[in-house]
This record gives structure tokens, sequence and C-alpha cells, in this order.
């Protein structure tokens, strides 16, 4: 049985920024994971949010397979995406569901797709009140992530990251009644994200476990159990890479549960023309930037096509 991690909790709207920015450092050095709150996504809000994601998965595979994936909008069914190709070669169990930015972030313009609305007539707008407001949360979240790094508040916006970001909503669902005994098949495989931070909501039911340390063998795994009214938070690749390992893209996955589960993951990832590179503050002579600089978009396409590629 895997432990359950203590992991730090964040509060958004805490009054005192540079403390909280302290507390974030460390969370970020020690778990890349932590515990936000007060991130403003009402708990009626999040419970609307899930009720329209079962609607929509709850729909015969031919209704959904009318939105199947394009451009990274819309519907991935079953298997269709391995988060670890090096394991389970069937794929994840998981179905889910892509909504990218709202706004237009490049031309030609790539639309979202949309459930018909004789079908779902609410479902397009909710999920646009939740994309919003995580994209407000993530927002706010990363200028306390400068300020955690010494650097000015408004740097990831001086560097072009959060101009048109490419944020993508992604709904979740894990279906519970397979795979249960069956070693090869994970929710999700092992995988870090691949942008600056995650925001993630659960409907409670547990699942999602982190590897602290990845490149130690055997793997250990622990368990990061829901917490009411709370996002759980985590940084991405790229975040890694500007902060050259300090802030950790900690490895997660999700075991089946025996349990059918629903979670929505909201990746915060830079516009794609930011280039990402080592921050001064994290290097030196002694500890040269590990990575080179690398055009977001750039490293966004190469892990997607990874992604898909079986
Ligand atoms: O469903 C979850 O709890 C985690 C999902 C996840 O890690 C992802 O979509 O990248
Ligand atoms: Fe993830």
């Amino acid at each position: 049985m895997a432990a359950a991690l203590q992991l730090p909790v964040i509060d958004l709207s805490a009054p005192a920024r540079f403390s909280t920015a302290a507390s974030i450092r460390q969370a970020c050095i020690d778990y890349g994971f932590f515990y936000l709150v007060n991130a403003g996504l009402e708990k009626e809000l999040l419970d609307r949010v899930f009720e329209e994601s079962k609607k929509f998965f709850s729909l015969p595979l031919e209704e959904k397979m009318k939105l199947g994936r394009k451009e990274h909008r819309g519907y991935t069914p079953l298997y269709a995406e391995n988060l670890d190709p090096t394991s389970s070669s069937k794929g994840d169990s998981k179905e889910s569901f892509y909504i990218g930015p709202l706004e237009e972030t490049a031309t030609p313009v790539v639309l979202n797709q949309w459930p018909s609305r004789d079908v779902l007539p609410s479902w397009r707008n909710t999920m646009e009140i939740f994309y919003r407001k995580l994209l407000l949360a993530g927002k706010r979240l990363v200028s306390l992530i400068a300020l955690a790094l010494n650097l000015d508040e408004d740097f990831f916006e001086k560097v072009g990251a959060l101009d048109k970001p490419m944020s993508f909503l992604r709904l979740l669902h894990y279906p519970g009644d397979m795979g249960s005994f069956n070693e090869e098949i994970y929710g999700a495989s092992a995988h870090s994200d691949y942008g600056m931070i995650t925001l993630l909501a659960t409907d409670g039911v547990p699942g999602l476990q982190v590897c602290r340390e990845k490149s130690k063998q055997p793997r250990v795994w622990e368990n990061v159990l829901h917490v009411d009214g709370a996002l759980i938070v985590n940084i991405g690749d790229m975040m890694e890479r500007w902060t050259n390992c300090l802030f950790r893209s900690t490895l997660h996955r999700v075991m089946p549960a025996g349990k059918e589960r629903y979670s929505a993951a909201f990746f915060l990832d830079p516009n794609q023309d930011c280039l990402v590179e080592c921050l001064e503050s994290c290097c030196s002579a002694s500890s040269p930037p590990r990575y080179p600089p690398i055009r977001s978009g750039d490293y966004l396409k190469e892990k997607l096509r990874l992604t898909y590629a079986s």
C-alpha cells in the first residue's frame, strides 16, 4: 500500500504575498506539488462541471466520436493515449475531452469543438466559465511563483509566457470497471506534465500518486488524497527547465481505484513563441544550465507527438 503524502497548502488569497511565495518555493523544491485553496472556484461551479462532464462521457460512443480530437481539441476515447509509452502498450484506461484557448492564439485560427446545444444545453457555458476562472487563478499563481524565484511578479508576462497562453482544460473520465486487477493497465500511466503549472480538480475518488525521485529505482509511489475545497497544483516540465530543476516537474500517475473517477486538469502552458531558458538566478559556473533554450510551442508539439504516437 502506498503511503499518503502530506502536501503543503497554499492560500492564493492570503494578503502576505512574500510569505506565501516563500511557502510556494519550498513546496516546489520539496514536492513539485501542493494544494491550493481560495483560488476563486466555488464548490457549486465544480459540482456543475463534474455533472456536465458526466453527461458528456455518458453519451454513446458514436456521439462522442463526432467530436473526435482535432488540433488537440475535442474527444479522445479509451486507450487512445499512452502517457508512458515504455510501460503498458495498450494505452491508458481513460477518456478525455480537451478545450483549448477561448481566445485566438494563432493564425489560422483553431476552433474548439463543443457538444451540440440540443444535446447538452448548458455544457459550453459551464466549461467556458470554468476555463476563465482557472486561467485567472493560474495567472495569479504564476505571479507568486515569480516572486518565489526572486523575480518581478510580472516576469512571466514580460517574457511573453502569459500573452495568449496555450492553456488546455482537459476533462477526464476513468471508467473504473476495467483493469483493476491487471497491473499493465493504468488510469494514467507515469508522466510529468509538459507546461508551466497544472491545476487539478478531482471528484474525491482516489487514484493519483506521485513519485518524488524519478531517477531512483525501484520507484516509490505516494498517494495524493483529495482535499475538499482545494485544487491540486503541480509544476510542469517547462517550469523545471526555467528553474534548472530547482522546481520539480514530478512524475505522477493515476491508478485504477476499482471505481469510476472524474477529474479536470488545467494545463497553463506558455504562449507558443515564448522562449523557455534557464533563469540567471538558477544557474552559476558550478551549476550550468542543464537544458538548452527551447521555444515553448516546439517542446509541446514534440511531447504531444510522442504521447499519441502509439
Ligand atoms: O486525473 C488526475 O488526477 C491526474 C491527471 C493527470 O495527471 C493529467 O491529465 O496530466
Ligand atoms: Fe498529469
